[in-house]
């Protein structure tokens, strides 16, 4: 009994001591504690809120840039989680850049992993490298070009759902729809038919099983209000295993169904590569799965380069999860800022049709490959388009921030000089961070800064990109300036996807239609991607109800 007490007493107060370590001690010696930041009231408080709150963040982020400057010390967790928040274009460059030093945190990819398996946006190190270096041909130039039609037909095909909606209430000016629901629904099933040769039919109907899997997959990783079955699945996931939840049973029911019908497409598809490597007539199948299968048995590519049929799948299930939401929120937005501008819907509908008179695509299944590659290249080209869709990406990134750490001690340079927290400003050009410090990667705070964007850096104005600050085209990113699609090597593998897609689906929905607000006022909130609520109404869910009316060219609209 004796020995029991006091091996009980050291044990608490090794935790105690460790405890107290942690909070208070060795926090004094992290470099980041001289940083200038926000100066947290409480003990347990934290400055992450208002950092990723997205209807606030651009507020905070130049109230703390004008108080702090571009190096800014925050509070994560705890008074033991000093984190840098930078908003310093040579930081940011060297902290994407450096993907084997800055890792996405194992909290996060063991998240991404439980749901999705470990594809490449859960992946590190060599495992990622490899995974990455056989996916990159299928997102090819020439590749994407082939799935041009598919998108196409699925876009036409939520504009007839809509036509028919609409003729269903002839007697009324415009049908109220949810455009979010409709234009996720579309983008499912384009990621289904070009990812992996399967359709979903989700605009038709939702009751397909797989897609169903997916979804209540996905439904988990941005449920709201769940942390505790979050932190049981990162922390814990025997705790799941032996007292089963809702969250643990949802997860094992759709990998069922994942692993079964997704596994089942894959070997049919190896049987078809296999079966067309021996007769000599290889196997045409155009989609990702398909060119992921082939670029992995490619004769130049090292045996030890290539990966395995579960890294396939949970790749197919990867690109589900990182293409679909994320294409469709980007359309959704495009339209709901268009619903608030117009006269730029309208200058964009005039540029539109008159760049492509007469063209109907009502049949477009009888157009040829080429006459769609034709239609798409004069639609890619089209200025005030590509202005918009850029505005768009720059003015609500789907991803509204990352994080990374670092996964050793490291010296990270600036631009722009590093105030302390006694006021001075530090004399070396680069800030220290020390190994396990987190990094904040302020998406749309590069975005929308205006010290690079100018003052009107929060409005949408796409004739802004006609002539860019000389400071904003220097900021680093992998598209036109903007930290959208993130940098360097771990950034978007999707975004010729996505721009094909947005695209058209733009093309299509606004030369049919005319976009007006609802009286609801919409709100952006962070649950995983930037996504539309109605204001205070948030537990029903994302939805960014417009007035979709038929365009009448007769009418000035
Ligand atoms: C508007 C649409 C899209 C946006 C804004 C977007 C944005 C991003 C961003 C910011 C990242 C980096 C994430 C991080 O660092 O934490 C990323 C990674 C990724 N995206 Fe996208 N994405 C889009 C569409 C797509 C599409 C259509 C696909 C696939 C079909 C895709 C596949 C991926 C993959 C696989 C990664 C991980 C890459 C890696 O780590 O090597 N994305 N995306």
């Amino acid at each position: 009994m004796h020995v029991i007490l006091s091996t009980g007493i050291a044990g608490l107060t090794g935790a105690v001591s460790y405890a107290i370590y942690q909070t208070f001690i060795r926090p004094r010696f992290n470099p980041l504690a001289r940083l200038a930041g926000p100066e947290s009231p409480g003990l347990f408080n934290s400055d992450l809120a208002p950092v990723l709150s997205a209807n606030i963040s651009a507020q905070v982020h130049e109230i703390y840039t004008n108080a702090y400057g571009r190096s800014i010390r925050i509070r994560g967790m705890g008074p033991w989680d000093d984190r840098l928040l930078t908003l310093d274009p040579a930081s940011v460059s060297h902290v994407l850049k450096n993907s084997t030093v800055y890792e996405k945190p194992w909290q996060s990819r063991k998240l991404i992993s439980s749901l999705i398996g470990c594809g490449m946006l859960a992946a590190e190190g060599q495992m990622h490298k490899r995974q990455r270096r056989v996916a990159t041909p299928a997102f090819s130039i020439q590749n994407l070009r082939a799935l041009i039609p598919l998108v196409f037909r699925k876009g036409t095909e939520l504009r007839d759902r809509w036509l028919e909606l609409a003729m269903q209430q002839p007697e009324k000016e415009g049908i109220r729809l949810d455009v979010c629901h409709w234009v996720s629904r579309a983008t499912f099933d384009v990621i289904g038919v070009a990812g992996f040769d399967y359709q979903f039919n989700a605009i038709q109907n939702e009751d397909n099983e797989l897609f169903h899997a997916y979804k209540d997959m996905f439904e988990i990783g941005i449920s709201q209000g769940s942390a505790l079955s979050t932190a049981i699945i990162v922390y814990a996931p025997w705790l799941a295993k032996i007292f089963p939840n809702k969250i643990s049973r949802t997860i094992d029911r759709c990998q069922e169904v994942i692993n079964r019908v997704a596994g089942k497409l894959i070997q049919e598809k190896k049987h078809k590569i296999e079966e067309g490597q021996k007769s000599g007539v290889p196997y045409a199948g155009r989609d990702l799965l398909s060119l992921l299968l082939k670029s992995n048995v490619a004769v130049d590519l090292p045996a030890d380069q290539r990966i395995s049929d579960e890294d396939i799948l949970n790749n197919v299930s990867t690109f589900m999860f990182a293409g679909s939401d994320t294409s469709s929120l980007t359309v959704t937005w495009t339209l709901w800022l268009l619903a608030q501008h117009p006269e730029v819907q309208s200058r964009l509908r005039n540029e539109m049709l008159a760049a492509l008179p007469g063209v109907s695509l009502n049949d477009i299944s009888q157009f040829t490959e080429d006459e769609i590659q034709t239609l798409y290249n004069t639609l890619a080209n089209l200025p005030l388009l590509d202005k918009v869709v850029r505005e768009c990406i720059r003015v609500i990134p789907p991803v509204h921030s990352s994080i990374r750490v670092a996964t050793q001690d490291d010296e990270i340079p600036v631009d722009y000089p590093v105030r302390l927290r006694d006021g001075t400003i530090d004399t070396k050009k680069s800030v220290s961070v020390s190994k396990g410090t987190f990094i904040h990667v302020a998406v749309e705070g590069f975005n929308l800064d205006k010290t690079f964007w100018g003052d009107d850096a929060w409005e949408f104005k796409p004739d802004r990109w006609d002539d860019l600050p000389e400071a904003a085209r220097q900021l680093p990113g992998l598209f036109s300036n903007t930290l959208t699609f993130s940098a360097g090597p771990r950034s978007c593998i999707g975004l010729r996807f996505s721009l094909i897609e947005i695209k058209s689906f733009i093309y299509t929905l606004v030369s049919t239609f005319v976009f007006k607000p609802t009286d609801d006022k919409i709100v952006k909130s962070n649950v995983v991607l930037t996504r539309p609520y109605l204001s205070k109404r948030s537990e029903e869910g994302s939805q960014c109800p417009l007035i979709v009316i038929p365009y009448n060219p007769s009418d000035s609209g």
